[in-house]
């Protein structure tokens, strides 16, 4: 897992990266620059267009005056826009500074007419992790201005106003693409952010992964190469009772998809055995839908203990019987996936946080995540109950939305890097739910089934999107699902 670490603690980050590769900040500010620009030229590769470069006063600035050097050895149309003179900026902008080429046009931002075309590039590396306090002044005009002109807008490291930890307060830069260094800084996960981050790359400069992990504050990123490590094998005499045999709880009427849904993405995801436990009378579809799932009314199950796993909510409603919910929870004694009307029930009936079994998992988008702890400010409050319900209570909280959160009872919280804008869409949440299901009841860890679900989730959504785009469905994802394992080559 990639490790997030805190702005404040990136200059202690450097001094000690730096110490131990026996390299100078300029060597570092140097990878940055070269780093951002191969992501340039592989996205730009033919641009015969000016590019105007927006230099703070900090080290931003700097990483932005090293990326104007290197794109003047292929173009002349560079042209850096400056707010400070350079004896006023920190030491590594005055060296890059004092080496720019000649070919290079220097103008102060009091003295630029922000006569921008749309084919332009506008580069910001006004303020980068070290701003602390709202913009004012000529950072906001001119911040303001640059939103208001076209051009393509790409930000060095995060964009201009937004505090790496926090969220923003006031004026910011509006960008197409941020290019940040080494890991995702917290605030671009946030979703007030949305509009401001556009997609986000990963810079790589060097830092190994194990030296992140001594600065990391319990935050990290979920990528592709931690997933396969996390899979159990399927062996060559498997049986399906080797696969678990897991039940999905939920329907009422007129909601019964939401069964079908995570039942039968829990078969896709490898479930040996999947068994819906549905009101009575709304069986029939089921079995139609999806003939490979055995379905249940309420009557006829008398020991939820033979289940490996179960997926509690999708499709429930609000009338269910508590009693049958609180008994459910109490006389079932492995972690279980809870999910929709599964969390709404219990925010109706908070007594029954404590019967929840340890180490089960809850699958809240906000709304849900809300009712269940209070309405909340902002993103970053969120995370903060997110984390402090999971260790209370020794559950994992997965926060759905875009950079998923899964909040462990250990206090760790892992985003997730896939899924895309097309899954927003009605029973993507059943998907998962079925699939995280599936996975608890195939043996693997609650940790373990969490992340590969949302990983896999929203790697399906997206292998789904490229010919779905915005008409894609949740049916669509669960037909993507065999497909990630091919994705990430697990047999
Ligand atoms: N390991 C890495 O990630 C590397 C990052 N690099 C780049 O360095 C910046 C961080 O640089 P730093 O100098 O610490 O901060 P800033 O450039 O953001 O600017 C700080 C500068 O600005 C003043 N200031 C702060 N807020 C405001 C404000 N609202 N108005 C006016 N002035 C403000 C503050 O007092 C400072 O003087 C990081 O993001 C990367 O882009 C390195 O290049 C290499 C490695
Ligand atoms: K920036």
């Amino acid at each position: 897992m990639l490790s997030i670490i805190p702005g404040k603690s990136v200059s202690q980050l450097d001094k000690a990266f730096i110490s131990y590769e026996g390299i100078t900040s300029l060597d570092l500010m140097e990878r940055a620059a070269v780093s951002f620009c191969n992501w340039f030229f592989v996205h730009f590769p033919k641009n015969e267009n000016a590019i105007f470069i927006f230099c703070g006063p900090g080290n931003n600035g700097g990483d932005g005056l090293a990326i104007a050097r290197i794109f003047s050895k292929t173009t002349d149309k560079v042209h850096v826009v400056y707010f400070e003179d350079s004896e006023n900026c920190s030491n590594d902008y005055q060296s890059n500074f004092a080496k720019l080429p000649k070919n290079i046009s220097k103008i102060h931002i009091k003295d630029f007419s922000f006569n921008i075309s749309k084919d332009d590039f506008v580069i910001d590396g006004i303020f980068g992790v070290g701003i602390n306090r709202p913009l004012e002044g000529i950072f906001k005009e001119s911040i303001e201005k640059l939103n208001r002109v076209e051009g393509m807008k790409i930000s060095i490291d995060i964009p201009s106003g937004i505090p790496s930890d926090a969220v923003l307060d006031g004026t910011c830069f509006k960008a197409a693409y941020t290019v940040t260094f080494q890991f995702p800084k917290l605030s671009l996960l946030f979703p007030e952010h949305a509009s401001f981050v556009g997609d986000i790359h990963i810079a790589d400069i060097g830092i190994h992964d194990d030296f992140l992990k001594s600065f990391s504050n319990q935050k990290f990123l979920i990528r592709k190469s931690d997933i396969p490590g996390l899979h159990k094998k399927f062996h060559n005499f498997s049986h399906k009772g080797d696969y678990g045999r897991v039940i999905i709880i939920g329907g009422s009427v007129g909601k019964v998809g939401a069964v079908l849904m995570a039942s039968k993405s829990a078969l896709r995801t490898g479930s040996g055995l999947v068994h819906a436990h549905i009101p009575k009378g709304e069986r029939l579809v089921l079995q139609i839908a999806v003939p490979e799932v055995m379905v249940f009314d309420s009557q006829e199950v008398q020991d939820y203990k033979q289940f490996d796993a179960m997926g509690i909510g999708p499709g429930w409603g609000m009338n269910v019987d508590i009693s049958f919910y609180r008994e459910l929870l109490s006389n079932y004694n492995k972690p279980v996936v809870i999910d929709a009307d599964g969390i709404n029930l219990i925010s109706k009936n908070p007594d029954l946080l404590k019967l929840i079994p340890k180490e089960s998992i809850l699958t809240p988008h906000i709304k849900e995540f809300e009712r269940l702890v209070g309405i909340c400010e902002n993103q970053e409050e969120r995370l903060r109950k997110a984390k402090d319900l999971a260790k209370k209570h020794h559950i994992f909280i997965v926060l759905k939305g875009a950079f998923t959160c899964i909040s462990c009872p250990d206090g760790n919280q892992y985003f997730n890097s896939t899924g895309n804008k097309y899954m927003a869409t009605a029973g993507s949440g059943d998907v998962l739910t079925g699939m995280i299901t599936s996975f608890l009841g195939q043996g693997y860890k609650p940790f373990n089934a969490a992340v590969c679900g949302v990983f896999h989730h929203g790697l399906a959504g997206e292998l789904a999107s490229v010919v779905k785009r915005r008409g894609l469905i949740a049916s669509d994802i669960i037909d993507y699902i065999p497909a990630t394992y091919t994705q990430l080559d697990i047999d």
